[in-house]
């Protein structure tokens, strides 16, 4: 029986390419941003970030993270300006993290790993859906957000205290009312390049835009993320960590700086 794709040594990021050959591809993420080879951009505009509680749906274990997702019908919560032109919509929001606190980014910062990233996925409204913009090169745009050690997070803290319901891979449970601009850094300095997912199937139509400023959670709180499980219910239990892919290399492309 097949297996799918993980992050195990059988199934993890290196043995991506034998189904997924866009592994190897010109424009992957994530990358190591080197903020002294990152060019300022005058002209990008400050990141416009519009989003509305109600349109919070469900929290679900998907076997690779746990997602938020929202009802994206319409334009309540949207993403506009920035790099980008036109109005994208907000679709799910999920992380990767570290069975330990040095390690769990995607990103890293002139090679410093953080303990997790934060990914809000947004799609361009000029297709018709989630599922037709994630093949187009300007179809998606992904506003990523590093985790570090620090003061208690109130707002993280409302996601995890759902973890009870979504232990296992496949469970999910309503989560009405979150607010994700209640995650976000009081500083939206950015950097942004041209990218991929960093999951299967690695579609290379994202526009990353990833957040200068971490945002902040206590070592217990970063703990809870690893109670998780990769495994479904009745299955040997797996703790869901480390469920992070490694640099890519930028063959060639220019990472521009929001902020000088
Ligand atoms: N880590 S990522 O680049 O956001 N990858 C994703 N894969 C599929 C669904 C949305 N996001
Ligand atoms: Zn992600």
């Amino acid at each position: 029986v097949t297996m799918s794709w993980g992050y195990a040594a059988n199934n993890g990021p290196d043995k991506w390419a034998d189904n997924f050959p866009i592994a190897n591809g010109p424009r992957q993420s994530p990358i190591d941003i080197i903020p002294g080879e990152a060019s300022f951009d005058g002209g990008l505009k400050p990141l416009s970030l519009k989003y509305d509680p109600s349109t919070c749906l469900d929290i679900l274990n998907n076997g690779h993270s746990f997602q938020v997702t929202f009802a994206d019908d319409t334009n309540s919560s949207t993403l506009t300006d920035g790099p980008i032109s036109g109005i994208y919509r907000l679709k799910q929001f999920h992380f990767h993290w570290g069975a330990s606190d040095d390690k769990g980014s995607e990103h890293t910062v002139a090679g410093t790993k953080y303990p997790a990233e934060l990914h809000l996925v947004h799609w361009n409204t000029k297709y018709p859906s989630f599922g037709e913009a994630a093949s187009q090169p300007d179809g998606l745009a992904v506003v990523g957000v590093f985790l570090q050690i620090g003061d208690h997070n109130p707002s993280l803290q409302k996601v995890l205290d759902a973890f009870g319901a979504i232990k296992a891979k496949g469970k999910q449970t309503s989560f009405p009312g979150f607010d994700p601009a209640t995650l976000l850094p009081a500083c939206l300095d950015y950097w942004t390049y041209d990218g991929s997912l960093t999951t299967p199937p690695l579609l290379e139509s994202v526009t990353w835009i990833v957040c200068k400023q971490p945002i902040t959670l206590t070592s217990e709180q970063m703990a809870k993320f690893r109670c998780l499980l990769f495994s479904a219910e009745g299955e040997a239990e797996c703790c869901m960590v480390d469920n992070y892919r490694p640099p890519q290399p930028l063959k060639g492309r220019s990472v521009r700086a929001s902020f000088k």
